[in-house]
Parts: C-alpha cells; sequence; structure tokens
C-alpha cells in the first residue's frame, strides 16, 4: 500500500531548487533531486521546469518507455487539483499556473 501525498501548486512550487526538485507531469507529483545529475537531458531543463507542472516539456521531447518507467521510481504523490492543463475535457474554471518567467 503505498500513501499518496497530495501536493497544491504552491506546495509544489517550493521544491524548485537544487537541493529539493519537484516536478509534476500529468497531475502526478515525482521527487527528481536525486535524478538532477542523471538525466541525459540535462540538469538545467529539469531546474527551469522544478516546482512547476512539466507535462508539456516532458512531451514534448518524447521521452521513452524507459524515461517513463523511470518516472515512477520518483513519484512521491499526486496534485491536489489535478493536472493543471486541462486535457480535451471542459473543465471548471480555476486559474491555470503562470509560466515564472517572462519572455527571453
Ligand atoms: C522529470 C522527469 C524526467 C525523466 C525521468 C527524464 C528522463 C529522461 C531520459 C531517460 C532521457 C534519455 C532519453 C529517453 O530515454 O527518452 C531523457 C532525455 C531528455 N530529456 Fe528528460 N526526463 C525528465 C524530464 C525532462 C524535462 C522536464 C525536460 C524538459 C525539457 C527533459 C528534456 C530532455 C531532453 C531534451 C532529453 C534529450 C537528451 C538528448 O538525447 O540529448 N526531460 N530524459
Amino acid at each position: 500500500m503505498s500513501e499518496k501525498k497530495l501536493f497544491t501548486l504552491a506546495e509544489l512550487a517550493e521544491h524548485n531548487h537544487k537541493k529539493s526538485l519537484y516536478v509534476s507531469i500529468k497531475g502526478k507529483v515525482y521527487d527528481v533531486t536525486k535524478f538532477i545529475d542523471e538525466h541525459p537531458g540535462g540538469e538545467e531543463v529539469l531546474l527551469d521546469e522544478g516546482g512547476s507542472d512539466a507535462t508539456e516539456a516532458f512531451e514534448d521531447v518524447g521521452h521513452s518507455d524507459e524515461a517513463h518507467d523511470l518516472l515512477k521510481t520518483y513519484e512521491i504523490g499526486e496534485l491536489k487539483d489535478g493536472p493543471p492543463i486541462p486535457s480535451q475535457k471542459s473543465q471548471p474554471s480555476y486559474p491555470k499556473p503562470q509560466p515564472a518567467e517572462t519572455s527571453k
């Protein structure tokens, strides 16, 4: 029995640095702190996405099955409010997460 912790976006956002790095992908929350140095795509992208919803970034890369499997080992919980990026389903309106950065 694995207990799932529920995270708010605010809690997730606190883990956006090298000492504690969480990302959310499709509503699940992953602690990738130990993976930062191992990520074949480099630490920068992970640090960039840390503390936020990385679904799009993760999917855009077209990660392999192996990468998806790896994800499971880092799973620590779920987002309280579900995935912040709605799929096709119509959703009750709630604020979208704001991208932290302005255009470069
Ligand atoms: C958070 C969980 C993540 C895991 C477990 C993960 C895992 C992996 C793995 C195993 C690879 C090797 C290629 C493959 O098997 O597909 C890879 C490559 C890569 N990842 Fe990630 N990744 C994660 C997140 C991200 C994010 C958020 C980005 C953001 C853009 C990213 C960008 C990349 C890129 C660009 C490569 C290609 C590297 C290359 O072949 O030069 N990854 N990742």
